[in-house]
């Protein structure tokens, strides 16, 4: 896969109910980044192999415009994650998220099996990213490992609800019983160089609270987050699309610094701040995500 398959923007990343056709059929038209097609928690025991050969004919046969195409495969303790591997590879999937990794060992076993079913359904080895959902401490205290696994790691992904229920905590209302998880998370990734996403909000009517949860999420640095629902997108794409004051910025930052460099000045006052070399990053990296969301067409990235 290349680098740009890798970094593209992913501020939304949906699950659909694989085993729903009317839902995986056409939910490209709510332009999320990301589609996660469940095939573990969201799809009935008795359900898990028409679900899968649904996968298959949705991968191979659904036009999903540009929409990346991810699946959430069963568990590494159940008897389908082989033949849910082999599905999503044949059919051609973007990515496979591995639900519950607990070690690198969980990430070794699937890049195995993806590796095999790439050469059995001919398609170009290394192609298929990898992505893992982090639902327990053993796996939070394992993010680095896991972060840095495999060459195919696309990102880290936080899951709440396993994780509550397997640290005993109760669910607040400002989410500080994630607090340690998310700043766990986000160093893993970034000291790996790979993305992290923040968990699904389950409230699917207060869209004010999924607003509060995705800006302190953004603010910690996250890439985006999983969403269980369309009526979440705009929102979240609202959070994590630069406005254009921040796009105003980000150019005056760039340009004065650099102009100021050619002098000899390094620390110089920008709209009424403070700013140094140090915040030339953030500001270029303000610029391409404005570029990736569509509402930057300067010339500086
Ligand atoms: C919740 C509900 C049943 C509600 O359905 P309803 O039909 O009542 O919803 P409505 O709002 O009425 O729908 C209005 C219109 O949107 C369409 N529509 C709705 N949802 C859509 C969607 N997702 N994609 C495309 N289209 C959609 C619908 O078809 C309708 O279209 P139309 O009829 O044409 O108007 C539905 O949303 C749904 O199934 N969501 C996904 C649930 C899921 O996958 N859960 C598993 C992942 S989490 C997990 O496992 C926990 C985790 O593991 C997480 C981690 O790992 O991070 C952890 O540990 O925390
Ligand atoms: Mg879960």
């Amino acid at each position: 896969m290349t680098d740009a398959q890798k970094n593209r923007i992913r501020r939304t990343m949906m699950f659909l109910n694989t085993q729903r056709a009317a839902l995986v059929k056409d939910s490209y038209v709510y332009k999320p980044d990301s589609v996660l097609l469940d095939l573990e928690d969201a799809v009935a025991e008795g359900e898990k192999d028409s679900a899968r050969v649904q996968l298959y004919n949705t991968l191979k046969y659904v036009d999903y415009h540009g929409v990346e195409r991810f699946v959430r495969i069963n568990g590494l303790d159940t008897p389908h994650y082989k033949e849910d591997i082999r599905a999503s590879v044949a059919g051609g999937a973007d990515g496979i998220r591995i639900p519950k990794t607990e070690t690198k060992n969980d990430v070794a076993l699937v890049e195995e099996l993806v590796e095999k079913a790439e050469k059995e359904f001919g398609r170009p080895v290394g192609s298929t990213m990898l992505m893992a959902a982090l639902e327990s401490p053993r796996a939070v205290l394992n993010a680095y490992e896991i972060a840095t696994s495999s060459d195919r790691m696309m990102g880290i992904a936080l899951s709440a609800g396993d994780f509550k229920r397997t640290m005993h905590a109760r669910q607040t209302a400002d989410g500080s019983e994630l607090a340690t998880a998310r700043g766990l998370i986000i160093m893993a990734a970034r000291a790996a160089g790979i993305m992290a996403f923040d968990t699904v909000y389950t409230n699917i009517d207060d869209i004010a609270g999924l607003r509060r949860e995705a800006e302190l999420i953004r603010d910690m640095g996250f890439d985006g987050k999983s969403l269980i629902s369309p009526k979440q997108i705009a929102t979240i794409h609202e959070v994590f699309t630069p406005t254009e004051k921040e796009i105003s910025r980000a150019e005056h930052l760039i340009l004065a610094v650099e102009e100021n460099k050619k002098k000899g000045v390094g620390v110089l006052v920008v709209d009424g701040a403070m700013v140094d070399i140090a915040m030339v990053e953030g500001a270029y990296r303000t610029l391409t995500l404005a570029k990736a969301s569509g509402v930057y067409k300067g010339g500086l990235v």
